[in-house]
Parts: structure tokens; C-alpha cells; sequence
């Protein structure tokens, strides 16, 4: 099969198209290079630089589907500069269904999140959990998936949208770079490899054990996985949405124990603000992937998934 991956010089995109050309597929990855880099783009995957608001351009009847992951995607910055994200993150997608009905394409994955969720009432998460962002990245991302929901019953288009959780680890050469990064996981091994002082702890004072916020990181090779699966589920005029985590929880303060472990650096750490638009507590049920896309993540573990993470580090490190 033969499909587009919008977003496929980034951190998942890229691994989902490494994935998509190990079981044979054809990729062709666009990206605008925004934040992703062209290095980040698989061997044997074709590439154009440009826009999702060009798609029209590179899209027509010869793809099977579109995997969409380009997107803006710090919660942080959508909080100062919301514009931003409500113009390429809905924007964007609007012009790539427009593309993809012109083309007559009919099937697609999209990147949606748990930031759609906002401050849940009850964890773990479930799907039809009340919808009600704290920031404007959970409202960009919210208002595409009713985007496509409307697009399915409206124009046959064959849909699903994978919520996921903290995604984190390597696949392969495939791991995140991010630039500035802004994710914990990353930014905490970046405090092992002497590039940084101290981690900062955004906020002590939350309704959790140890005070710090709690989320459910997820191996982006299980990521992956989903996402293959999700290309066989598709059906014309449906659009289904599962979450994906792994349905535990762990601290910031027990992620930096872990890098601690992993990597044996003291990491020392900072208390610093609260940062704005984040939840307490972010915690996936899983049970709809499972039972509909027949998914089972097997690389749960946190100090596997930070090891992973540690070791794609550790090889950019070399490469610098
Ligand atoms: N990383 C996570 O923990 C996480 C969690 C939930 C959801 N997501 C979603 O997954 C997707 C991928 O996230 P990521 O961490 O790989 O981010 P990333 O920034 O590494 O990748 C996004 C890619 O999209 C490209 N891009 C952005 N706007 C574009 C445009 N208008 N046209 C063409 N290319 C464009 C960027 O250059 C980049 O390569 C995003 O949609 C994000 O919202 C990520
Ligand atoms: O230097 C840091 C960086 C992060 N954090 C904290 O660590 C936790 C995780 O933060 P990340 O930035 O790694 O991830 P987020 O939970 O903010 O967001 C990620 O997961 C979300 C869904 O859970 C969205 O999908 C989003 O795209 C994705 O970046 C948060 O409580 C954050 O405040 C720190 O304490 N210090």
C-alpha cells in the first residue's frame, strides 16, 4: 500500500513511517521542516518539503491513506500563542481533508491527544470522557477531530484517531530531538549528559502522592504498532477514536528516579512554577484499542521505555 505521512521528518511521524516501510509499505513523507528534521526522515521513504495546506498538490488516487501528524504540539506555547496552533493544527487539516476528497483518498490515521481530555473527573481515561481542554493545543486538536467525525458522515472518508498519551523511547534510529525540547523524558537525559544543570519541576503542589503531575508514558514503538492497526480498522463513513497508554501513572519526581537509575547521574532538580494549561493527572483506558484495533503494547516498563530514550540520546550525542 502506498501512503502519505504528513509530519514524518518528527519524532512520531518518523517512527511510524520507519515501521509502515519494515512491513512493505510505500511511504512518502510530507513535511515543512518546522520542527522536524530532514534526517529524522526513514531511509526509503520519499520525501517532499512542504506545507499540509499544499497537499492538494502531492496528493491524488495513487495513495491508499494518509497517517497525519503534523502539527504544533507544546502545551506551554499554545497557552501564549494560540493563533499559532488554531492556524496549522485546524488550518492545516482542513485544507488536508480538502486534498484528500479531491483525490478521491479515502482512509486516515490522525494524531489526536489525551490534552483533549483536559482535567479528567474520573481516571484511567475513557473515550467518552467529558472533552474539556485546558489549552488551546487539547482545543486545536478537540475541534479536528469533530472536524473528521463530520467529514466521515458526510463524505464515506474512513477514519481514526489515536489519542495518545506521553509518548517517549526510540524505534530503531528513530527517537526525539525536539528543538527547543520541551518534554520531560528527554530534557531529564539531557541533565545526564551535562548539557543541562538541573531539571526543573513544574510544580509540587498538585493533587497527586508526591505533589508532582502524573501521566502515562507509552513506548512510540507501541505507538507504532497502533498505528498499523489502525490503517486495517478504518472503515468508510466511521470515525473511531481510542486512546492509547499504557493506563498507569508515574511522576515527574518518578521519572527522574528512573533516569537516575537508568543512567546512575544524580540529576539534581529544581522546583520551579506551575506550567500553565497542565493537568494533574493524565491516565489512558486503553480497553477500546484493544478490543477494536486488537492492539497490545508490550514494552510498558518505564525504565525500558527511558532506556530506550537514553540510548537514541546518547547516539545524537556521538553524532554532534
Ligand atoms: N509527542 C507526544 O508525546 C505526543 C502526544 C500526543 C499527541 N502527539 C501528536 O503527535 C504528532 C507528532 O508529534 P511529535 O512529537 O512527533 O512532534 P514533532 O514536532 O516532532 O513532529 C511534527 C512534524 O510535523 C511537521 N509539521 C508541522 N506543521 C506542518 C505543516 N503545516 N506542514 C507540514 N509539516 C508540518 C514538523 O516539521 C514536524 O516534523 C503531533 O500531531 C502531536 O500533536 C504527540
Ligand atoms: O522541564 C520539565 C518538562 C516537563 N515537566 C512536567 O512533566 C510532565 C510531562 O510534560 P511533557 O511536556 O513531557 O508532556 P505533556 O504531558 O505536557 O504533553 C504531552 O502529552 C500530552 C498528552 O498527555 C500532549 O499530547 C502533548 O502533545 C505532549 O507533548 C508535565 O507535568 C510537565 O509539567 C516538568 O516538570 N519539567
Amino acid at each position: 500500500m502506498k501512503y502519505l505521512v504528513t509530519g514524518g521528518a518528527g519524532y512520531v511521524g518518523g517512527a511510524v513511517a520507519q515501521h509502515l516501510l519494515e512491513a512493505g509499505h510505500e511511504v512518502v513523507v510530507l513535511d515543512n521542516l518546522s520542527t522536524g528534521f530532514r534526517e529524522g526522515v526513514p531511509a526509503g521513504a520519499a520525501f517532499v518539503e512542504g506545507d499540509i495546506r499544499d497537499a492538494a498538490k502531492w496528493l491524488d488516487s495513487s495513495f491508499d491513506g494518509v497517517l497525519h501528524f503534523a502539527a504544533f504540539s507544546q502545551v506551554g506555547e499554545s497557552v501564549v500563542k494560540p493563533e499559532k496552533y488554531w492556524d496549522n493544527n485546524v488550518g492545516g487539516t482542513m485544507a488536508l481533508l480538502g486534498a484528500m476528497r479531491e483525490a478521491g483518498v479515502k482512509k486516515l490515521v490522525f494524531s489526536s491527544t489525551a490534552a483533549t481530555y483536559g482535567e479528567p473527573e474520573e481516571v484511567p481515561i475513557v473515550e467518552s470522557a467529558p472533552t474539556r481542554p485546558t489549552n488551546p493545543y487539547g482545543a486545536s486538536k478537540l475541534a479536528v477531530d469533530f472536524m473528521i467525525t463530520s467529514e466521515a458522515n458526510a463524505h464515506g472518508l474512513g477514519a481514526v484517531s489515536l489519542r495518545y498519551f506521553n509518548v517517549a523511547g526510540a524505534y530503531g534510529n528513530q527517537g526525539e530531538r525536539h528543538d527547543p525540547e520541551s518534554h520531560l523524558i528527554p530534557l531529564v537525559l539531557q541533565v545526564a549528559q551535562g548539557r543541562r544543570e538541573a531539571i526543573s519541576v513544574f510544580g509540587e503542589d498538585y493533587p497527586t502522592p508526591d505533589g508532582t503531575c502524573v501521566r502515562d508514558y507509552i513506548h512510540v514503538a507501541d505507538l507504532a504498532d497502533a498505528h498499523l492497526l489502525a490503517l486495517k480498522a478504518a472503515t468508510p463513513g466511521e470515525h473511531l477514536i481510542c486512546n492509547l497508554g499504557n493506563g498507569e501513572g508515574f511522576s515527574v519526581r518518578q521519572v527522574i528516579e528512573t533516569v537516575r537509575q537508568v543512567t546512575g547521574h544524580p540529576i539534581p532538580e529544581v522546583v520551579a512554577p506551575r506550567r500553565a494549561g497542565d493537568p494533574a493527572t493524565l491516565v489512558a483506558s486503553a480497553a477500546t484499542a484493544r478490543e477494536k484495533l486488537g492492539w497490545n503494547p508490550s514494552r510498558a516498563d518505564l525504565a525500558g521505555i527511558v532506556a530506550d530514550a537514553w540510548k537514541f540520546a546518547q547516539s545524537i550525542a556521538r553524532e554532534q
